[in-house]
């Protein structure tokens, strides 16, 4: 049976991190709106920024509350409260930008200490594959990264669409089948409103 449209399974928070200019806002932007904006249209994130998405996986629907924060540090503010209840966290690097790449050892660093969940489910995604010729990160090398860091890796173009939606879908499946990581609706409607974590509906001590 399809789901109804207000009749979510569960609602999950996501989080986008990385370097500032690595894509996070074009990325969130293609997945919601199937929209990538010009260069000269691209202003830099100021602190949070929030979009939400549905999504049907195995005739189940989940909202997807995705937060897109600052890559520059002057304009991070709050950063904890960025990481509370998050069930799966995007770190995103350009993959024709070394520095961006190498740095992603200080987002493994904040995420560390601001989630303490270890369940919590963490994707690299290597932004920006149209610029084949700028690349300076191989693929294979990033793959290593990844492993060595137990995480989930994709390559994509959020200009040309390439490995988008597959990017969601694979983290939104993965932190389905972690077990703990999330509740069901109805489970969440179960717990009394004054301790329920309103922003993500994830049960309170499980809270990053
Ligand atoms: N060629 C190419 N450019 C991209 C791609 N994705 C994003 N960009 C461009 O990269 C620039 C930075 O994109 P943003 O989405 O603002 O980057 P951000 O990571 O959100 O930056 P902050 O908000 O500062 O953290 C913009 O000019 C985008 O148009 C891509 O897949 N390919």
């Amino acid at each position: 049976m399809a789901a109804r449209r207000d009749d979510y399974y569960a609602t999950l928070k996501i989080l986008l991190i990385g370097n500032s200019n690595v894509g996070k806002s074009s990325l969130l932007l293609r997945f919601t709106d199937d929209t990538f904006l010009p260069h000269d249209e691209v202003s830099a994130t100021i602190g949070v920024d929030f979009k939400v998405q549905d999504m049907v996986i195995d005739d189940k629907k989940y909202k997807l509350t995705i937060w897109d924060t600052a890559g520059q540090e002057r304009f991070r503010t709050l950063t904890s409260s960025y990481y509370r209840g998050a069930q799966g966290v995007i770190l995103v690097y350009d993959v024709s930008n070394r520095e961006t790449f190498k740095e992603l050892d200080n987002w493994f660093n904040e995420l560390n200490t601001y989630c303490s969940n270890k369940n919590v489910v963490k994707m690299i995604v290597g932004n920006k594959i149209d610029k084949e010729r700028e690349r300076v990160v191989t693929r294979k090398e990033a793959e290593n990264y990844a492993r060595a860091n137990g995480t989930l890796f994709v390559e994509c173009s959020v200009k040309t669409r390439f490995q988008v939606n597959e990017a969601f879908e694979e983290l939104v499946k993965k932190i389905i089948e972690t077990p703990g990581l999330w509740l069901k609706k109805e489970e969440v409607d179960r717990i009394p409103e004054r301790t329920r974590n309103v922003s993500t509906n994830t049960r309170p001590n499980y809270c990053c």
